[in-house]
């Protein structure tokens, strides 16, 4: 295994033509290279309040206008009188799901063969938050799982290790799973509560043992640690300069900042990005990501859901491929990392959950939550009846 010794703080993490506004490579379909810095926050307070910049800019803000509007499926909207828009849609769901069906096999249909892969082998598992536990809904604070998805993914980690890796603050994913028998990983792996382990500790100084609330002792691991404060900051100042967009909603997950923009009107989207941008674009240190319908800012650091597997699978002693055989399920482009560290390394897959067409490093997908839950299902009645031949 790959291993992610050593501090993962990146020195120089932008490329030096790049570079001069401190703007890190992720960031270059966001960046405004020919602009002047941008002006201090308080400008943003009123509405409208900035102008529009040069053209060629506009053509750069309009590329990632797209990826905001293409950031999570549109809603089949029935409209009344317009049967021919509703057959258009449901022809595009339609290719929709072939395309995906032959890029990415159901994993619910691929079960046997997911199964035979795991024989003899110990599985890991690993699950996003959002989008593949509960469903997506308007209101963050209102994504709640199913009392029956508490209870498999409860049966899961009966069976086999099971950490949640998810992009909220690791409190709030706890908070939503309640689950204690898990492993949480939050602020997209840059906040992870693991078991002890020896050679771990060792080796990366931002491993240290702690007590939670409860006063059980806990390890933590949180390579972002120094930008704390820098966090804590930037939310403020989000929060200070998107108060006055409609339906704008920031969340501060301690290692990361969560800006959505699912309820603003579509014709705010600009003026959100926009000012979203320009905060981040003033520090160098901290890269704005893109998940579904939300800007996300991030300390510039080389640490991602995909180390996050990585660092899980260390401390659990799983890294033996021959005998464990990893899945990770997720639905977001924040995912894809875990998916990628899986192919390459061979230890296992990813199962993509989308009901649009998505290019992934996922090899099998489902559907929606409620195929996750199904999948998950199967794989603890497989257990179970593995368990009952052995004893037979
Ligand atoms: O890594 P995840 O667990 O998938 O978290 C990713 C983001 O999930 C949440 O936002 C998403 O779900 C919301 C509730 O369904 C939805 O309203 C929003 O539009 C989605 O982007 C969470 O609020 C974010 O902070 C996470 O980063």
């Amino acid at each position: 295994m790959e291993s992610a010794h050593g501090s993962p703080v990146l020195t120089d993490p932008v490329p030096i033509s790049k570079s001069r506004l401190g703007i890190h490579s992720s960031l270059l379909t966001f960046s405004q290279l020919d602009q002047p810095m941008s002006p201090t926050t308080s400008k943003y307070t009123r509405s409208g309040s900035r102008k529009s910049t040069a053209s060629l800019d506009d053509v750069r803000f309009n590329g990632w206008l797209d990826a905001m509007k293409a950031s999570s499926p549109p809603r089949k909207k029935l409209l009344k009188g317009s049967c021919i828009q509703v057959a258009s849609i449901d022809n595009e769901i339609e290719d929709n799901i072939s395309w995906m069906q032959l890029n990415y096999p159901s994993a619910l249909d691929c079960f046997d063969k997911i199964i035979e892969h795991a024989k003899n082998k110990k599985i890991a598992m690993f699950l996003d938050y959002d989008g593949t536990l509960s469903p997506i809904v308007d209101d963050p604070d209102c994504a709640f799982m199913s009392e029956a998805m508490r209870a498999t993914v409860r049966s899961v980690a009966k069976y086999f290790p099971t950490a949640i890796i998810s992009g909220r603050s690791r409190d709030k994913v706890y908070d939503l799973v309640k689950l204690t028998e898990l492993y949480y990983a939050g602020s997209h792996g840059m906040d992870i509560i693991g078991p002890d382990s020896d050679s771990l500790s060792k080796v990366h100084p931002d491993y240290v043992k702690s007590t939670d609330n409860q006063g059980k002792e806990i390890t933590l691991f949180q390579p972002a640690r120094e930008f704390l404060s820098m966090i804590d900051q930037v939310f403020k100042t989000l929060v200070e300069i998107t108060k006055d967009i409609k339906g704008a909603k920031v969340e501060n997950h301690k290692f990361c900042v969560s800006v959505h923009y699912r309820n603003v009107e579509e014709n705010n989207w600009k003026t959100i990005g926009q000012r979203v941008h320009d905060v981040v674009k003033d520090c160098p240190r901290l890269r704005l990501t893109h998940g579904r319908k939300v800007l996300e800012i991030r300390p510039v650091i080389d640490w991602n859901k995909g180390k996050a597997v990585e660092f899980l699978l260390e401390s659990l002693g799983l890294t033996d491929r021959d005998n464990v055989l990893s899945i990770y399920i997720g639905d977001d482009k924040t995912d894809e990392d875990a998916f990628k560290v899986l192919r390459d390394s061979k230890r296992g897959f990813g199962i993509l959950v989308s009901s649009i067409r998505k290019e992934s490093n996922a090899f099998y997908s489902l559907h929606d939550p409620k195929e996750v839950m199904k999948f998950l299902q199967l794989l603890v009645n497989w257990k179970r009846q593995q368990g009952r031949k052995q004893l037979i």
